[in-house]
């Protein structure tokens, strides 16, 4: 293994940091004349500085910025190096001129220019559910076609084979292993086993890869997340790239790759294309960051893939120290993690971990806001306290427990209000039947999506007079498009539309439930109109991953635990609207403590970190794999600046806490 070269003196650094006063470490990458480089280092060690130094360094050499490309996995992660040149003093109006994307994007612009039109983006699992039950009809007509009855076709109810087949859709895509030659290997028994795949899921791959690549077109006929870097990683993997495209970044002469463990094949058969040019090359990670292994990624693209594959010869340069936390900090993540982690921090990390019980006074929630407002009254941002939560659901409780304390938040990417959630605003929808206070929801948003919930949850087939000829799609753009237009349609829209476009047994369940919030009062009226409802079963024919039914219990749970505090189903209707103003009415410039989920604050860091509902059973989640819990875990903790607040359940506390000890 080459040695980590020392600082070479023959070539000072011609950019000088504000805000840091760089490492040897640091400036040995920032001006290294190898060219290819490979950095592992530690949550905090500066590996996105560093490559911020080394475009920084580039551009003050002459490089123009446009000629400097760098790759992230996250959206999150792309911020953060814009974030990160800002601190060490790029101006603003060159750090926009550098090419920082997501492999997604940059293969999105790469492929706009060989698709003959634009190409619809379907993201969630949720908007590419009809298209794979398609596949799955496909599959059961070719073996009735067949005569054969090689495996189980999933019956239309069980929406967990539709989740089942994305991950491993997902998973065969990062991986590669079908792209050269999908259309000429026929499915089989054996092939699937070599792929490690199910039988069926192999037959569904390829029914579903036909309906977004019709043989008769050119380019597909839609794009899931992750999909632009398959195609394009096929592109390149059957050499039908052109060498010309003008989307391709040819005079790439700094190329980067922050969070270089997320990497798959795909991702990687893109990267060493890139590497044909006589560019620089540096990638940084963290192998115990890992958190998409379910996508394919695996930490042999940092541990010398590239070299193996092409004709480029890789020095590693090491980042010793955590800037990030200090001392205390990195012997507990040292502890956890089974491995070496120093701090070169110059201030203290304050690591405590807290208790909570289920009761009122002693809740998870109201520490939490407790430390909020201490953090406050001490003059510190509020921008700098950072919540973390394992599941959407933990946010229901918190939510109102901040929106009490008058304490203003907002959401880091990949989390909403629970007050936008379907299951939430399906039941705002009925509790604005039962109270007749259409008015309430004020907001023409709220109003679109509260008649989208009632569609979604209740499976509603609209037969809007003289519509016959419209799709379901476009007649339910006409209703949201009245109920945005009109806040006393809603009762409308719900006898005329909803009750009368679902299932007989669902609708006797809406009258039940409008009819209970209508008479009743007092506790449990929110348990007796969701039961009256069956919300579980709706769920489970609504949602496709079982991960968000069981999102859909937690945050029933958090909104029946929130309505115990109201004697009327009104002023529980009108809490929530009043909640939904109070979120609404901040002001932009306000600054808010950030409520995010674990995973999409990685490449981030706060002042103040705060992990709530540590309770086995929440975090590690039973359904997630181990490690990738353990990676978020030391994801969530090493976010954290100056001061770390566990909040750990007392009857039932986390493993992972004791682990840091
Ligand atoms: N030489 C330095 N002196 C002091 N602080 C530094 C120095 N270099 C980097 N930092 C600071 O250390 C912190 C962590 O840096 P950075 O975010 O680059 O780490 P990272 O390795 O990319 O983290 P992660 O693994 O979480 O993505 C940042 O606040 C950064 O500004």
């Amino acid at each position: 293994m080459p040695v980590a070269p020392q600082h070479d003196d023959t070539r000072p650094a011609r950019f000088v940091p504000k805000n840091i006063a760089p490492t040897l470490e640091q400036l040995a990458i920032q001006t290294a004349v190898d060219n290819t480089i490979l950095v592992e280092a530690n949550a905090g060690a500066a590996k996105t500085t560093t490559i911020a130094l080394r475009l920084a360094e580039s551009w003050s050499r002459g490089v123009p910025p446009a000629n400097c490309l760098a790759l992230t996995y996250t959206v999150a992660a792309r911020d953060a190096l814009g974030a990160a040149l800002g601190k060490i003093g790029v101006p603003s109006q060159v750090v926009r001129q550098f090419r920082i994307e997501t492999f997604e994007s940059f293969a999105r612009a790469v492929l706009a220019e060989l698709d003959g039109g634009v190409v619809p983006i379907r993201p969630t699992a949720e908007s590419l559910k009809e298209i794979v039950w398609a596949a799955i009809e496909a599959v059961a007509h070719e073996q009735r076609e067949r005569g054969r009855q090689d495996f189980e076709i999933p019956s239309l109810g069980d929406n967990s084979a539709v989740e089942s087949f994305l991950r491993a859709n997902h998973n065969l895509k990062g991986r590669m292993l079908l792209a050269a030659d999908a259309d000429d290997q026929p499915a089989t028994q054996d092939l699937a086993d070599s792929l490690g795949c199910s039988y069926m899921h192999l037959r569904l791959f390829k029914a579903y890869e036909r309906s977004r690549q019709p043989w008769h077109r050119d380019y597909p006929t839609f794009r899931g997340a992750f999909d632009a870097t398959y195609d394009l990683a096929t592109l390149i993997l059957k050499d039908e790239l052109p060498r010309n495209l003008g989307a391709w970044p040819a005079r790439v002469r700094v190329l980067l790759v922050d969070e270089m463990h997320d990497m798959n094949q795909a991702m990687s058969l893109i990267l060493t294309r890139l590497l044909d040019a006589n560019c620089f090359f540096c990638g940084v990670g963290d192998v115990d960051q890992v958190i998409y292994s379910a996508a394919g990624a695996d930490s042999k693209f940092m541990q010398g893939e590239i070299q193996r594959r092409g004709t480029r010869r890789i020095t590693r340069y090491t980042l010793t120290s955590s800037f990030r936390f200090d001392a205390t900090l990195a012997k507990a993540v040292s502890r956890f993690k089974a491995k070496p982690c120093v701090s070169a921090s110059a201030h203290a990390t304050h690591v405590t971990t807290l208790s909570y019980a289920g009761d009122d006074a002693d809740s998870c929630e109201r520490q939490v806001v407790q430390a909020i407002l201490k953090w406050r009254s001490s003059r510190e941002k509020l921008s700098g306290f950072a919540v973390l939560l394992r599941h959407p659901s933990q946010s229901v409780a918190l939510e109102n427990a901040l929106l009490a304390a008058n304490i203003p938040y907002v959401f880091a990417p990949g989390l909403d209000s629970y007050l936008m959630r379907p299951e939430i605003l399906l039941i705002r929808g009925l509790l604005a039947v039962a109270t007749d206070r259409f008015e309430s929801i004020d907001v023409p948003q709220t109003r679109r999506k509260v008649v989208e919930a009632f569609v979604l949850f209740c499976d509603v087939r609209l037969q809007l007079q003289n519509c016959d000829h419209l799709s379901q799609r476009e007649q339910l753009k006409q209703v949201v498009d009245a109920a945005a237009d009109n806040k006393l349609i809603l009762r409308d829209i719900f006898e005329n539309h909803v009750l009368k476009g679902v299932d007989p047994t669902v609708a006797k369940r809406l009258r039940e439930a409008v009819r209970i919030a209508r008479m009743e009062a007092g506790p449990q009226l929110l348990a007796r109109v969701i039961e009256a409802l069956r919300l579980d079963l709706l769920a489970i024919a609504a949602f496709v991953e079982s991960g968000r039914r069981e999102e859909v219990q937690g945050n029933l749970r958090g909104l029946l635990q929130l309505s115990d505090r109201f004697s009327t189903p009104a002023d529980f209707f009108m809490h929530l609207n009043e909640s939904e103003a109070r979120l609404r009415g901040l002001p932009a410039s306000t600054t808010r403590v950030v409520l995010g989920l674990v995973e999409s604050v990685k490449g981030l860091e706060f002042e103040h970190v705060a992990l709530p509902y540590l309770r086995q059973g929440e975090f590690p989640c039973p359904s997630g794999t181990p490690l990738e819990e353990e990676n978020l875990f030391y994801v969530g903790i090493t976010r954290a600046r100056r001061f770390l607040s566990l909040y750990v359940d007392r009857d039932f506390p986390s493993a992972f806490v004791r682990r840091l000890h």
